[in-house]
């Protein structure tokens, strides 16, 4: 197999070479070019993208027939282009994710292959079928308890594959998806699909094989249309970027919320009043209000000169235009033309009367064509139209919004519903950038104001005509220079250009083709309808955030993961209904998962009591394997914190990756313990990544912090695929009881996380074990 991939690359990169050599030709020829050069460049992709581990798997069927699956489709050079390898998403393919003892479907034998640098190092195999001692035939680990009560399928690779040290990115799991995500993976659900699971259950790594998938089976519709991942910050987004890519998709485009309106990129998040404002549907009426106050009416009359005569734009004649242009129902900028001929019609008449009425009997002299020409020529002049713009301005949704927050009276006028709080968090210094929950408010405001591409669109009609013309042109130099002797006696079977072709396909084939991918026009176009959405951490989104989403995702078909148990925003989801329902009705499809592939199961023996406060109709995913390291608690003092951190750091094992969770005051005293292998972060920015080995440090400051604190110190926990260790000085909230205390100062006092979160945090941290006790 890899000396047939060898060979396609080399056929792949002649051609491509090839093509690229070639110059010049007609605009036809160009844009095929350009077409073939994109095809080869896709296809060198994919298959570099498959060289490591190109073949992971092996069905033995029970009517003889072998089946290899890989990452790629892999076909023979022979006459009958036999399948050497097949596509991991390919139907034939399916039994190696889905087939159990129980239900083999048709598979009596299943092969995982590890390999790397093109030798096999290993592999492990399952008899499925016919045979009576049905189960697997390889020895496995000890963990094979957990394994068997999560059903899962090819446990040894799998274990394996988890047991690997992290390096801080992602890595795909197509050689051993699991029956639940699979389905998950493959559902050919064409509405939203909502995938809810409890940490480390795979949502992210589902999402993204969905994706692949859906491009592979979908392949047209979705390479025009374009597919869009929706991650909650920049760092996540990082963590998942390869993921695709090894999986030899690239056209895909990953993006944040602040990220999603073109042309601006977020450069910071909000405190929680203001995110909370923002993030509200009620900002609409806010932001209406804000572009009404754009739309001035002068309290005084403004003199404008015109042909030497005083003209005056009073507010009865603004109040009829704006009224007028209001009433149209067009967005701001659309309804401007409206407002201008009223405030013209206005005024023509006001100079009619100056200048055209009769002395005898007061009646107009003036005809309608000087009527009209009066109009005209208002229209044109400089210092009317300044004025009349002025009133009734075009307007950036940029420029709506950083006014809108720069100016308190303009932000009092626009909401008079806020109180001084709000409106002091809201408030901020003219050219500061954009946040995360900026990007929806800019969406909403370029909905309101409209795009006034009339200008441009003039501008594209006499370019297309003078582009017939040049085509034209040519056609009648090709006729006029035929050879003299044919031009006297015509012969009519003589084939003209003419014939051939008319100027207006002439001047379409000269039109260049387009050859950026969907996803690099998408990330440009506001107005672009993405083929498919996927949104990852869905919870975290606001309503104001789904709203922009649903204009990206017209047809509605979007695969949506999350887990309201780890809702950290103040505005994100407790209830998928609630956000998806004013969208699609009841028209959305659950799907769950419940089995756990990164916390091992010590730690979730922890962190279960965190979850049954934050929820107790949940229920925690099942731990696939157990580590064999107890998660352990480190008492200290407050003032000793940083070297009682520094110690836990020092003993982590030497290789794998490790991070220090606490909150942002803490990170700053903490930040000069991060290194290579050691980020210090706030539980907020670690939505959706896992390390080897975490230390969370002051819980109960983690409960306190926020509203949603438990769901902070619930998502901190559960990042850890190997270790965890809890440092603290204040006392441990009750329910993290499991822990294994090890050195340092005795924990005593152990409140329930709910008095914590009930505001008691540092009363609670000097209760006595008395108290406690109670
Ligand atoms: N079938 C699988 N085979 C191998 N590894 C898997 C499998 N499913 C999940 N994993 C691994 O488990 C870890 C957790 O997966 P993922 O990050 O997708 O979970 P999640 O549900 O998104 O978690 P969270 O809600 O905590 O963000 C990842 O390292 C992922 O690669």
């Amino acid at each position: 197999m890899y000396t047939r991939l060898d060979q396609l690359r080399g056929y792949t990169r002649e051609r491509l070479s090839r093509v690229l050599l070639e110059s010049g030709g007609t605009p036809q020829a160009r844009s095929e070019r350009e077409s073939y050069t994109q095809l080869y460049t896709d296809d060198i992709v994919r298959y570099d993208a498959a060289e490591h581990g190109l073949c992971f798997g092996r069905l033995d069927m029970d009517d003889g027939e072998t089946r290899r699956i890989g990452r790629i489709g892999i076909r023979d050079e022979d006459d009958f282009a036999t399948p050497l390898l097949l596509d991991w998403r390919a139907p034939l393919a399916r039994p190696f994710y889905l087939a159990t003892a129980l239900s083999p479907d048709g598979v009596a034998r299943r092969l995982h292959l590890r390999t790397r640098n093109r030798r096999v190092t290993g592999l492990s195999d399952e008899h499925l079928s016919g045979a009576a001692d049905a189960g697997r035939a390889s020895a496995d680990g000890g963990a094979a308890r957990d394994a068997t009560s999560a059903g899962v399928a090819g446990e040894e690779a799998l274990l394996t594959a988890l047991e690997q040290a992290r390096t801080g990115r992602m890595s795909d799991i197509v050689e051993t998806i699991q029956g639940q995500q699979d389905t998950i993976i493959r559902s050919g659900h064409r509405g939203v699909l909502v995938v809810q699971g409890g940490p480390g259950t795979g949502k992210t790594a589902v999402a993204l094989h969905r994706a692949a998938f859906l491009l592979y089976t979908h392949r047209k519709q979705l390479a025009r249309s374009g597919v869009l991942v929706i991650g909650p910050n920049p760092t996540f987004l990082d963590y998942i970027a390869r993921v695709l890519p090894s999986l030899g998709e690239t056209g895909v485009l990953l993006s944040t919320i602040g990220d999603l309106y073109p042309g601006v990129t977020a450069e910071g998040t909000d405190g929680r009043a203001a995110a909370a404002v923002k993030g509200s549907l009620d900002v609409i009426a806010i932001l209406k209000k804000a572009v009404r106050d754009r739309q001035g009416v002068p309290d005084e009359p403004i003199t404008v000169r015109f042909d030497g005569y005083s003209l005056r734009i009073d507010k009865k004649m603004c109040t009829r235009a704006r009224g007028r242009a209001r009433s149209s129902r067009r967005p701001h900028n659309l309804a401007r033309p409206l407002f201008r001929s009223v405030v013209i019609d206005a005024l023509a008449d006001q100079l009619a009367e100056t200048i055209g009425t009769s002395v005898v009997d007061g009646s107009n002299l003036l005809s309608a064509a000087d009527l009209a020409d009066i109009r005209h020529d208002l229209r044109q002049d400089q210092e009317v139209r300044a004025e009349i713009d002025a009133l009734y301005p075009e307007l950036t949704p940029q420029q709506v919004l950083s006014d809108l927050f720069a100016s308190e009276d303009r932000l009092r006028s626009a909401a008079p519903g806020l109180d001084d709080d709000q409106v002091a968090a809201l408030l901020r210094p003219a050219p500061a950038g954009f946040s995360d929950a900026d990007a929806p408010l800019l969406d909403e405001l370029a909905e309101l104001l409209g795009v006034d591409d009339s200008a441009e669109q003039d501008r594209e009609r006499s370019r297309w005509r003078r582009q017939i013309a040049d085509a034209q042109g040519a056609l009648d130099i090709l006729t006029g220079s035929a050879p003299q002797d044919l031009e006297d006696e015509l012969d009519p079977e003589i084939l003209m250009a003419y014939d051939l072709i008319d100027a207006d396909e002439l001047a379409r084939r000269h039109d260049t083709a387009e050859s950026r991918t969907a996803a690099e026009r998408a990330a440009e176009d506001r107005t672009w309808a993405f083929g498919h959405v996927i949104v990852d951490e869905a919870q975290e989104l606001s309503p104001m955030a789904w709203r922009m989403l649903m204009r990206r995702s017209p047809n509605r078909w979007m695969t949506v993961v999350g887990d309201t148990a780890q809702t950290g925003a103040v505005d994100g989801a407790s209830a998928w209904d609630d956000v998806l329902s004013p969208y699609v009705a009841q028209r959305w499809r659950l799907a769950e998962l419940t089995v756990n592939y990164r916390t091992p199961g010590e730690i979730m023996a922890v962190a279960a009591p965190l979850l049954a406060a934050i929820d107790p109709a949940q229920t925690p995913p099942v731990s696939v394997r157990d580590s064999g390291h107890p998660p352990e608690s480190v008492a200290t003092e407050s003032e000793r914190i940083e070297e009682s951190v520094a110690e836990v750091v020092a003993a982590l094992p030497p290789v794998g990756t490790a991070a220090v969770l606490c909150t942002p005051e803490l990170v700053d005293r903490l930040r000069h313990l991060g290194g290579d292998r050691v980020d210090v972060m706030p539980v907020a920015d670690v939505k959706g990544l896992e390390f080897d080995s975490v230390i969370v440090v002051e819980p109960d400051a983690i409960i306190g912090g926020s509203e949603r604190g438990l769901a902070d110190l619930y998502v901190a926990l559960t990042r850890a695929t190997q270790r965890l260790s809890v440092v603290h000085s204040r006392v441990l909230p009750r329910e993290l009881a499991g822990l294994r205390a090890v050195g340092g100062v005795p924990a005593a006092a152990r409140p329930a996380a709910d008095d914590i979160a009930a505001g008691a945090g540092a009363a609670a941290a000097e209760a006595t074990a008395a108290e406690a006790a109670r």
